[in-house]
């Protein structure tokens, strides 16, 4: 209940498998969208496993709706943890956060005088932002 009342509270939660993977979840919607929130799963020595929160979401596949930017990020904290590439991490994380400002959205962020795209576009817009950088 405090993780959704209260979620500033919390920093780091230290739990089994099965109750990270429903609190992670519950917590998600917090920011709005799963669709937002990349994760990563860290050994000690530096390899990672690094996916979007959420899952395969079959019940929006193939409508061209899906919010890209949890993989995006996903791939950025890859290149910073994995990789030691910081630089080229941060260029990605503040193209999807100029694009986000620009009031581009995809379906399930809301959003009163915002621009709907679809996930190609919201790709693209993200690639053109890293690009102008
Ligand atoms: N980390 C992982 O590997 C995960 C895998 N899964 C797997 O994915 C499959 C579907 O599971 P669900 O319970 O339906 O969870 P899900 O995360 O795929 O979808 C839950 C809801 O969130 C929406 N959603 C998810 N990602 C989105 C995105 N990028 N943009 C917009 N909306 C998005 C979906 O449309 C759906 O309404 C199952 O096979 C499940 O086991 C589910 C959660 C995490
Ligand atoms: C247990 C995993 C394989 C997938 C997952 O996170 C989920 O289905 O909620």
């Amino acid at each position: 209940m405090k993780l959704i009342t209260n979620p500033t509270q919390f920093d780091v939660i230290v739990t089994e498998n099965m109750f990270g993977d429903i609190l992670s979840d519950e917590a998600s919607v917090l920011t709005g969208s799963l669709g937002m929130l990349p994760s990563a799963s860290l050994a000690e020595n530096g390899v990672g496993l690094y996916e979007p929160a959420h899952g395969s979401a079959p019940d929006i596949a193939g409508k061209g709706i899906a919010n890209p930017i949890a993989m995006i990020l996903s791939a950025a904290m890859m290149l910073r943890f994995s990789f030691d590439k910081n630089e080229e991490a941060q260029a990605i994380e503040d193209a999807v956060e100029q694009v986000l400002n620009q009031d581009y959205h995809t379906a399930d962020l809301k959003s009163e005088n915002g621009t709907l795209v679809n996930t190609v576009e919201m790709t693209q817009l993200i690639v053109d932002a890293i690009k102008q950088g």
